[in-house]
């Protein structure tokens, strides 16, 4: 069955006919050209075909900006589920994180200056980049812990403070970093102390101290930097946006930066869901006479999978078409309640599959281990779960507590009446 043709029915209205065409390409590129190249990953090998099969860009969407492929967040949405089924098939297709989320940054809130510079080169796949806003001395969910200085000194700003976790910074074509620091520390509104400025990679002052692994992975050669800023200077015209805009910027970034990785999540789950169904059939490896789906468990397993991976699925195409039918600022429930949910369904999913193989589940023979350690660091990186559910849990509280007492006790007060007008006596209540 073609990929357009698993497009859950509730999405299908949605989704043009030029999409379909273009799924049933991603899932064909993914499957025959980026997956047997993860082995070398070497992205570089798909991003010829990727462009002459007009596979570039797809992430911008169109009704925001013009310079993307023309697709929905939607449609994209169904894409970036094929593409997470590979570790490289999303940098061969230029639609790789961190970049994507910084060309938005520049597309949206760039200057045509800022835009000719580094937005050009990104969308052509020539250079890379990195945001930097987390740093190693700070509880950094609380973004508005941020301390790297950010002081202007005439026509230049001079940064000083340090950064990790700097996604992409180790890949040697990072030509431009997006760093947050305070402008205005003492500020007393908090939410306007950050600043957003383009600093080019290697200039004087920058220490790249190394790259972090994850669960021992090293993640070359996109790596997460440690990075030192000892007086670096850069032309006061590198500041996007404005001073004190910082905080805008990244929640303009990070919307539908959520509904990729959450849709890449479900890619992920649904490879870990192939090689599960591959093992427990596989006749050469029996236990107590019989193989593994034989056993009634796991079947239970494949199931629940499934149930799983198509519910989570659908929570994310829900996040995405509200994001298309407004703005991320109108789907901000909907964007959170993917991220929250969809890590950790998948991560139940790839943990029955590596059960499903025994050792060989946790050593490099499948890709099982790799998928389970880069779907686990979704539930910190673009902020943890916690702060998510507590903002969800304020919302939805706000947002009902008042009408839903109100109803209750309406409705306690109307089983009184009628009970009273048949004769009863009323009910204690609590
Ligand atoms: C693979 C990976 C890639 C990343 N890429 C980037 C990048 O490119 N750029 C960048 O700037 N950052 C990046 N990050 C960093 C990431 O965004 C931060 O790690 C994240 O925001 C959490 O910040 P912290 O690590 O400082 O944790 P802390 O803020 O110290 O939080 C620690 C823990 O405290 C708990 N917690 C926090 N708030 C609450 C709360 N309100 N209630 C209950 N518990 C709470 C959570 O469990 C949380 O995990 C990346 C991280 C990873 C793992």
């Amino acid at each position: 069955m073609s990929a357009s043709s698993r497009i859950p029915p509730i999405a299908q209205p949605f989704v043009s006919e030029h999409a379909k065409r273009t799924l049933d390409l991603v899932e064909e590129f993914v499957e025959k050209d980026c997956i047997p190249a993860d082995t070398v990953f070497s992205a570089q090998l798909g991003e010829e075909k990727a462009k002459k099969l007009g596979l570039w860009n797809m992430f911008l969407p169109k009704n925001h900006f013009t310079q993307g492929a023309g697709f929905s967040n939607l449609e994209y949405g169904l894409m970036a589920e094929l593409l997470g089924k590979s570790k490289v098939a999303s940098e061969a297709t230029n639609n790789a994180a961190p970049d994507t989320g910084n060309m938005e940054v520049f597309a949206k809130y760039g200057n045509d200056a800022q835009k000719k510079q580094w937005l050009a080169p990104l969308l052509e796949g020539k250079i890379r980049s990195a945001f930097l806003m987390t740093e190693p001395d700070v509880a950094s969910s609380d973004a508005t812990n941020i301390e790297l200085n950010i002081r202007r000194e005439g026509n230049e700003y001079v940064l000083n403070g340090s950064k990790w976790w700097s996604s992409g910074a180790g890949d040697p074509r990072c030509a431009v970093y997006l760093v947050m620091g305070k402008t205005d520390p003492t500020n007393p509104d908090t939410y306007k102390q950050q600043s957003v400025i383009l600093v080019p990679a290697g200039l004087p002052g920058i220490t790249v101290h190394r790259m972090l692994t994850v669960y021992g992975y090293d993640d070359a050669p996109h790596g997460h930097g440690h990075i030192t800023f000892k007086d670096v200077r850069v032309p006061a015209s590198n500041m996007v946006l404005g001073e004190g805009r910082g905080f805008e910027i990244i929640q303009g970034r990070l919307g539908p930066g959520r509904i990729h990785h959450a849709m890449r999540a479900i890619g992920a789950a649904e490879r870990a869901l192939e090689w599960l169904i591959a093992r427990v059939n596989d006749e050469r490896k029996m236990t107590f006479g019989k193989p593994l789906v034989a056993h009634g468990v796991i079947l239970e397993w494949i199931a629940k999978s499934r149930i799983e991976v198509d519910a989570a699925r659908l929570i994310v195409l829900n996040a995405a078409i509200k994001i298309d039918q407004g703005d991320a600022k109108s789907a901000l429930k909907e964007i959170a309640q993917a991220k929250v949910l969809v890590p950790q369904t998948a991560l139940t999913i790839i943990d029955r599959a590596v059960q499903a193989y025994g050792a060989a589940g946790v050593c490099q023979d499948t890709p099982l281990a790799y998928l389970w350690a880069g779907i686990r660091t979704l539930r910190i990186a673009d902020g943890p779960d916690e702060v998510h559910l507590q903002q969800l849990g304020k919302r939805e509280n706000k947002a009902r507590k008042d009408a839903v007492t109100a109803k209750l006790n309406w409705q306690r007060e109307e089983a009184d009446r009628l009970l009273a007008a048949s004769g009863f006596k009323p009910k204690s209540h609590l």
